[in-house]
């Protein structure tokens, strides 16, 4: 611009409408010549920051990539155009705090992001982070941020933020692809090698065990040459569902080739563990199947290893597993061994005796024997408790020490004891009828039963059906059943609101104290043998157990010593106020035909000093 003004007003006004610079007349013209190429190489400068910017600018907007700068005196946030766009443009964009930042932070991730922004303004180094940002309730997009301090002034934090939403996805999609089986959705080998070495560490961290069921179908080759490949897909898939079926949440499963199947048993304590999950297989897998209008019953062989002792990292364990599945296969296929031989044999044992118990109601094998309990201070037969065996055709009598936990475990628990309730009542209600006088029968009922609400409805029906006065029947339950109530004693209450009377069975081998019991609703303590036999070598158990029958006395509850062996028990016993025992030193459980002759007996002698007059008696177990 050329103008002859050079007042102050007029200079003014040309910096306004755009000059950069001025020179005064007379004109010198070399150094106007360089002011000109000075100001022409200025703008060319300037022109090219203008690009250079706005190539910055479109590389961010295409990277996803924006920055911020957080004085943290002042509390003053300013973003790059580029992270405005990506927050959504706020309308307070030119007042920003961190706050405000933060706010657009998922909840979940804001305080880690937070914690370490400050912990760099406190000099601590700077830490890259992931997180998400929730921008107009869209979904939320993940941002890689670095952050770092300005030069020589701590409380100023520079932050870069790129948006990663679509790198994440991709990463997932890829570990996706690699980490599934394509045809049956179960994890692919490359996840189960890479979940194996995670799970031996973490087993070795704490010192736990695992199992490895490697399952392999029997005859696959078979169905992919006469039935054709896709069928043999079809077979797969079906599998792969059956498979994830039977397994417990903490278990894995994964397709390692072909027709192989791997399983991950976690929390084993025992072989049983993964001999269930192998039985369970193979039930499974063996159901009927259409196929291409063909039903097939599929067949597989399983070898089980066990970490530690099969192996200790992934290939030996890998191998232990294989060759025991090589050897189902060897011994006739579909089945299961484990890698040690011995532990085929035990877990076979267990189910064939599972298996028997199974049907051995139905086969009519259970039979009751009834022990007295003798009321010493009356010298009569007080009670009977029903004690259940299991006569089998093959092992004999079997005690119940070794089925109860079985059929606990099976689940067939209730269904025996139901049993055993209404047996035994109608074996009193025969006694009552045959005029032997009036004595208790008591029943055992283990803790699952207990805490099953049909409990009470069976009683209430068999009582009916028996005709037997509720107060002559006595549950015997176990300390562990009060140790487990966590408050809720409905069972106890409905019981007793029908009439039965309760016992805690084996009192003294628990930590049941007498003062948990005291807002039990219950009539009787049953004093363990153990307990009884201590008292004799223990003078100090006998003054406790003395304090405890006084003190269950008072509180309205009867008191039965069990395990009574010997006269001298008897004596202590007697001394120290209990009233019942129950004891080989009386007799052992008898056969139901002998207990009328029990009912006639006077036992008053018993403990007064005849001691041939106690009839030690006793046929049975
Ligand atoms: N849930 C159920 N449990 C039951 C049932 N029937 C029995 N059982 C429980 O099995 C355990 C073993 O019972 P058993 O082999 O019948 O032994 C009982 C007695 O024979 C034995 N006993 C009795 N007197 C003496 C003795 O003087 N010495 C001695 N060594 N043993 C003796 O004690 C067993 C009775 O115990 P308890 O039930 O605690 O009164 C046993 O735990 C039974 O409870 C059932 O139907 N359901």
């Amino acid at each position: 611009m050329i103008t002859g003004l050079e007042d102050s007003k007029s200079v003014d006004m040309a910096f306004e409408s755009g000059a950069s610079g001025f020179v005064v007349k007379p004109v010198n013209y070399p150094i106007l010549l360089q002011q000109i190429k000075f100001q022409l190489r200025a703008s060319n400068n300037a022109r090219n920051l203008l690009e250079n910017q706005e190539q910055l600018s479109s590389a961010q907007r295409i990277a996803g990539f924006g920055f911020w700068r957080w004085d943290a005196l002042s509390d003053r946030l300013t973003v790059s155009d580029n992270l405005a766009e990506m927050m959504g443009n706020p309308k307070n964009i030119h007042q920003l705090t961190l706050k405000d930042f933060f706010e657009q932070i998922h909840p979940d991730d804001r305080e880690f992001v937070y914690s370490l922004v400050i912990s760099t303004t406190e000099g601590a180094p700077p830490q890259p982070a992931e997180y998400r940002l929730i921008v107009n309730n869209r979904p939320a997009m993940t941002v890689h941020q670095e952050i770092g301090c300005a030069p020589n002034n701590r409380q100023i934090i520079l932050g870069t933020v790129q948006d990663i939403t679509q790198q994440i996805a991709t990463q997932k999609r890829i570990r996706q692809l690699a980490y599934t089986d394509e045809l049956t959705g179960l994890a692919s080998r490359a996840y189960f090698y890479k979940h194996m070495e995670d799970i031996i560490k973490a087993a070795k961290r704490r010192d736990e065990r695992f199992a490895l069921v490697y399952l392999d179908l029997d005859g696959f080759k078979d169905v992919n040459d006469s039935l054709g490949h896709d069928t043999g897909d079809e077979l797969l898939k079906k599998i792969a569902e059956r498979l994830e079926m039977i397994l417990r949440d903490t278990d894995f499963v994964a397709r390692l080739s072909g027709d192989e199947f791997c399983i991950l048993v976690d929390h084993v304590n025992d072989q049983y563990v993964a001999a269930d999950v192998a039985n369970r297989c193979l039930e499974e897998i063996n159901k009927p199947l259409m196929l291409n209008a063909r039903e097939l019953r599929p067949r597989c062989s399983i070898g089980i290893a066990h970490f530690p002792e099969d192996g200790e990292n992934l290939q030996t364990l890998l191998k232990a597993a294989d060759s025991a599945m090589y050897s189902a296969k060897a011994q006739g296929r579909h089945r299961y061994a484990f890698y040690q031989p011995e532990l085929t044999i035990q877990a076979e044992k267990r189910l064939w005796l599972e298996q028997e118990l199974r049907a051995a109601i139905d086969r009519d094998q259970f039979e009751l024997h009834y022990q007295p309990q003798i009321d010493i201070v009356r010298g009569r037969l007080a009670g009977v408790e029903a004690l259940v065996r299991w006569r089998h055709p093959d092992l004999g009598l079997v005690s119940p020490n070794d089925f109860i936990k079985v059929a606990e475990r099976i689940g067939v628990i209730k269904s025996l004891e139901n049993w055993i309730l209404e047996t035994a009542c109608y074996q009193l209600s025969q006694w009552r009828q045959e005029k032997i006088s009036d004595f208790k029968m008591a029943v055992n009922i283990s803790p699952i039963h207990f805490h099953e609400p049909e409990l009470y409805n069976t009683v209430q029906q068999i009582l009916q059906k028996t005709n037997v006065p509720p107060e002559l029947l006595e549950l015997e339950i176990t300390e562990s059943v009060v140790q487990n109530l966590d408050g809720n004693i409905t069972m106890f209450e409905q019981l007793r609101e029908m009439g039965i009377k309760i016992a805690i069975d084996d009192f003294g081998t628990g930590y049941s104290s007498l003062a948990s019991l005291k807002n039990l609703p219950i009539d009787c303590l049953k004093i363990d043998r153990l307990f009884i036999i201590d008292m004799m070598e223990d003078a100090d158990s006998s003054i406790l157990l003395g304090t405890i029958i006084g003190a269950a006395q008072a509180l309205g509850n009867s008191v039965i010593a069990e395990g009574v062996e010997n006269r001298e028990q008897l004596l202590v016993l007697r001394g120290i106020g209990c009233e019942i025992v129950q004891g080989f030193y009386f007799s052992k459980p008898l056969f139901p035909e002998e207990i009328p002759n029990m009912a006639k007996k006077d036992f008053r002698n018993a403990v007064t000093g005849n001691v041939t007059n106690a009839p030690i008696i006793g046929k049975t177990s």
